[in-house]
């Protein structure tokens, strides 16, 4: 029997109060606990007595113990590197205090930036910002990856701003997909270098003079002077070449063609490298991954659930809240914004708070600041909100709509289980989603699962010893052969879209699918063709002159 043929749970839709008397008032109970004690970063003044000892140690090694050491230490941290001289990662703070002193920044400046890492906590540097401060500290171009919630931000902004702090005729620029994203990352910047005198700016539509600036594309390539430092966050959104972002960063990197190039995202896709090759000279790569050997954090548990047929979703997911099986704040994602306006508007009927994210919404940033106060519940978004985000109380994601590749699916479920603290991912999936975007994605759940429970597969009550709670059946999944029928235009299909009675449920999937067939071409199609046009005319050239050389 073809288990996507039917439904494996039928929900009753009964009227909701899942919180009754204990429904939090205001801020939900993760953002009101009580803070631990703070913890002093590892942190000893480097002196030139323990520099010399250690370079003392060092030469009594013999090169061939040194590349043995270092290995083993990137084996256990999971870095790979890839690359000519690549640095080696700093093990503690310690070592990019030596190296700021090294290269003249002010004692004033470094205890400033010592105690920004203290107050925030970080006590020592994690995998990624120990493998990448040092190689962007040297001024090398690199293509980074590590998990979501591993500290990415950190690991560009802290060996960015000890470059600025020891050269003060020099600015930098990160750019990033989202405004939203671009405020976060401001933000986290001006908290960490409180107190360095270096200048933060969110560039809007008025120019700043800040030394550490953060823009959209867009904004980005409108700037004036010349960076000696490029970092593109979420690079693999930003730069594919289907988008309409990549054009901005090409003309940012042609006019900066000394900056240092910095590349970061969890996933790193081969269709960037093409780009990669062509912009960026000798690049370092950096790749971090979890127990399982994937972009998601070891401590998400990913929960996939067959509802069936889209009618069931929406008490599907009223039968996991009622459950108690998600705590607010919660943030769900749907694949249109039609979509998210109508569960959000389904779950303030029940009585939650509950409001949806998307381009075209109302004053935006007011509603991510509500949700992250706290006094918002439950936040519908659009993929707008799957990358970069950092709430820190989120306690659950859910996957309204499953996400139509396991590269959407790893960062939108990558906004919980931030930095080792634990969270769950749901992914609510129906007959009709993709089998082949589902069957990645089981993989990944399943590669999780099986690195939590190595010795003890559970079983999923199948008998079939899949391990946790991602059915063989899943995993097993067909590949879908292309056909190369004709598709029926939404006028002429003889099969009704399903309209179902559910709220949510309306702008169902059959109408997204004829709005897909609709997609008209778009002004800057031609636009989008000639940048890819030159992208891959400029790696031709690279690739003669390398063979010129060879
Ligand atoms: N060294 C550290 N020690 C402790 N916590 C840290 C450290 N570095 C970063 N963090 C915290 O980890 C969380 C996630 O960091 P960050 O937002 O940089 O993740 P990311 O890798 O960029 O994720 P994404 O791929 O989703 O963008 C943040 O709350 C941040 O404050």
């Amino acid at each position: 029997m073809n288990p996507l043929a039917t439904a494996r749970v039928v929900y009753p839709a009964t009227s909701l109060d899942f919180f009754g008397e204990e429904a939090p008032e205001s801020a939900p109970e993760s953002e009101v606990q009580e803070a631990p004690p703070r913890k002093k970063v590892r942190r000893t003044p480097p002196t030139t007595t323990t520099t010399e000892k250690k370079k003392d140690v060092e030469t009594n090694k013999s090169a061939q113990q040194q590349a043995e050491e270092l290995a083993a230490l990137r084996r256990r941290l999971r870095i790979k590197v890839s690359g000519e001289d690549v640095p080696a990662p700093w093990v503690s703070w310690d070592e990019l205090f030596g190296a700021l002193e090294g290269l003249g920044a002010k004692r004033a400046e470094i205890k400033a930036l010592g105690d920004r890492l203290e107050a925030s906590e970080w006590t020592e540097p994690t995998p990624v910002q120990m493998q990448a401060g040092p190689t962007l500290l040297a001024r090398r171009d690199a293509v980074v990856s590590a998990p979501t919630g591993s500290g990415k931000t950190g690991a560009f902004v802290v060996p960015v701003a000890a470059h600025l702090l020891s050269r003060s005729d020099s600015r930098a620029i990160v750019v990033a997909p989202t405004r939203e994203l671009c405020a976060q990352l401001a933000r986290e910047a001006a908290r960490l270098l409180e107190g360095t005198g270096l200048s933060v700016g969110l560039l809007g539509k008025r120019e700043m003079a800040c030394r550490f600036a953060v823009a959209t594309p867009e904004r980005a390539a409108a700037v004036y002077w010349t960076p000696a430092f490029v970092v593109v966050d979420e690079a693999d959104r930003v730069l594919d070449l289907e988008g309409a972002a990549v054009r901005f960063v090409d003309a940012l990197f042609q006019r900066a063609p000394a900056a240092c190039k910095a590349l970061f995202s969890a996933t790193v896709p081969p269709q960037i490298e093409e780009l990669v090759e062509a912009t960026l000279a000798n690049p370092v790569r950096v790749r971090v991954s979890g127990v399982a050997g994937t972009p998601a954090p070891d401590a998400l548990d990913q929960r996939l659930v067959f509802v069936g047929r889209e009618a069931n979703k929406l008490s599907a997911l009223r039968d996991i809240v009622r459950a108690g099986n998600i705590r607010p704040p919660a943030l769900l994602f749907a694949n249109t914004s039609d979509r998210a306006r109508r569960l959000a508007n389904a779950l303030a009927t029940d009585g939650l708070r509950a409001a949806a994210l998307f381009g075209a919404a109302r004053d935006r940033d007011a509603l991510v600041r509500r949700f992250r106060a706290g006094t918002l519940w439950f936040l519908v978004a659009t993929d707008l909100a799957s990358r970069g985000l950092d709430f820190r109380a989120l306690n659950a994601v859910v996957n309204y709509d499953a996400p139509k590749s396991a590269t959407d699916y790893v960062h939108r479920v990558g906004r919980v289980a931030r930095a080792g603290r634990p969270g769950t991912a749901y992914t609510l999936f129906t007959d009709r989603d993709a089998q082949d975007a589902m069957r990645a994605i089981a993989n990944l759940a399943n590669l999780a699962a099986s690195a939590k429970h190595p010795f003890n597969p559970l079983n999923d009550g199948r008998g079939d010893g899949s391990p946790a709670k991602v059915p063989a059946w899943l995993l097993n999944l067909k590949k879908k052969k292309k056909k190369k029928t004709k598709v029926a235009s939404p006028s002429t299909s003889k099969k009704k879209p399903d309209t179902t009675t559910t709220p949510a449920a309306a702008g169902t999937d059959a109408e997204d699918d004829a709005k897909k067939k609709r997609r008209r071409p778009r002004p800057d199609d031609h636009e989008r063709a000639e940048v890819k046009r030159q992208l891959r005319a400029k790696l031709a050239a690279k690739r003669r002159a390398r063979a010129d050389k060879v």
